[in-house]
């Protein structure tokens, strides 16, 4: 894939699995020099020596050494989790510049609440990616703060399309998207690993069963995306009359596994709304100490 190296300083405030998926495309795919990439956080020094040494990125604790990386940056990733969140943004409050482009994947963090606990507007670019950003195939929705110019809505979705798809949508639409595609990648791995158990009860070795289960994944969805047939067509094209697949669809329609799917999709967009609510809540009090 042939994507522009983007000659933008970039810290990510906050070190774990969704800043290592985002930094690792970034860095693998040649879109972002590691030595322009800075990871930090308040405590896991360990979680900090082992980025260095996998991807040759620059790390800081709290707080000199971070607060003047975090001074120096184009990109701010907001990327802690949301309990963090309010008093983690309210803190580098101080720091930060209008002209800086603060981008946030943190489910259910509006950005009014981070223009609150920023003290007014902010070019803020609002994501949810997923974890397959890590090898270039995630799936990201993103929306923009009334402040964001052109030239930042670029470098906002020049990220995240570095690293995968990627769908502007209005942000109230981004609570169904970490429904759908930031959570995701679970309920795949959760069919995976009830199909690999299944397949070792019927008499495959772990490694086969892992083997199959993989691929089959793997093509389905390949199906999905290059023959543009809807999945129900192609499922259709799977379940021979009164055969084996027949009998394990109707097995799970008698468990309604559709519906709980679908619920739990629906369930979790509205866990991004109550976590948002929750961070809106604490951004009040944390608002007022800045
Ligand atoms: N994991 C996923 O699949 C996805 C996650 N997200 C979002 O990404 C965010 C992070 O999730 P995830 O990576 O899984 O979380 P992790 O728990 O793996 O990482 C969070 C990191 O933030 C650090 N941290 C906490 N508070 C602060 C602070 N004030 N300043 C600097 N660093 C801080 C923690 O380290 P320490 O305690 O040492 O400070 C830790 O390294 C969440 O908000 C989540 O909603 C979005 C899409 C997908
Ligand atoms: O589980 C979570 O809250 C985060 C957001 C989307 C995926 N992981």
């Amino acid at each position: 894939m042939d994507h522009a190296t983007l000659d933008k300083r970039i810290v990510f405030v906050g070190a774990g699995s969704m800043a290592e998926a985002i930094l690792r495309g970034l860095i693998e795919r040649r879109i972002a020099d590691p030595d322009r990439i800075v990871a930090v956080n308040r405590q896991d020094e360990a979680r900090l020596a082992d980025l260095r040494d996998k991807y040759g990125i620059r790390t800081a604790r709290m707080p000199e050494q971070r607060d003047r990386y975090i001074r120096e940056a184009d990109v701010v990733v907001l990327s802690m989790k949301p309990k963090d969140a309010p008093s983690g943004i309210a803190d580098i409050r101080r720091l930060l510049r209008p002209d800086q482009l603060i981008v946030s994947v943190i489910a259910g963090l509006s950005i009014a609440t981070i223009e609150r606990l920023l003290g007014g507007p902010y070019p803020v670019v609002r994501t949810m990616p997923n974890t397959s950003s890590t090898i270039g195939l995630g799936a990201t929705g993103i929306s923009f703060s009334a402040a964001v110019s052109a030239g930042q809505r670029e470098t906002g979705l020049a990220l995240f399309r570095a690293i995968g798809e990627v769908c502007a949508v209005d942000e109230e639409r981004l609570d169904i998207v970490t429904g759908v595609s930031g959570s995701g990648p679970a309920y795949i791995y959760y069919v995976m690993e009830a199909m690999i158990a299944a397949g070792v009860e019927g008499g495959l070795s772990e490694e086969e069963a892992r083997q199959l289960t993989v691929q089959t994944v793997l093509g389905a969805a390949q199906m999905v995306k290059t023959t543009n047939e809807s999945p129900k067509e192609l499922r259709r094209k799977v379940t021979s009359p009164n055969g084996t697949t027949q009998a394990a669809i109707e097995l799970m329609e008698a468990n309604r596994v559709g519906e709980a799917v679908s619920r739990a999709v629906l369930r979790a967009a509205e866990r991004a709304r109550e976590m948002g609510a929750a961070m809106a809540e604490q951004s009040l009090s944390h608002g007022k100490q800045v």
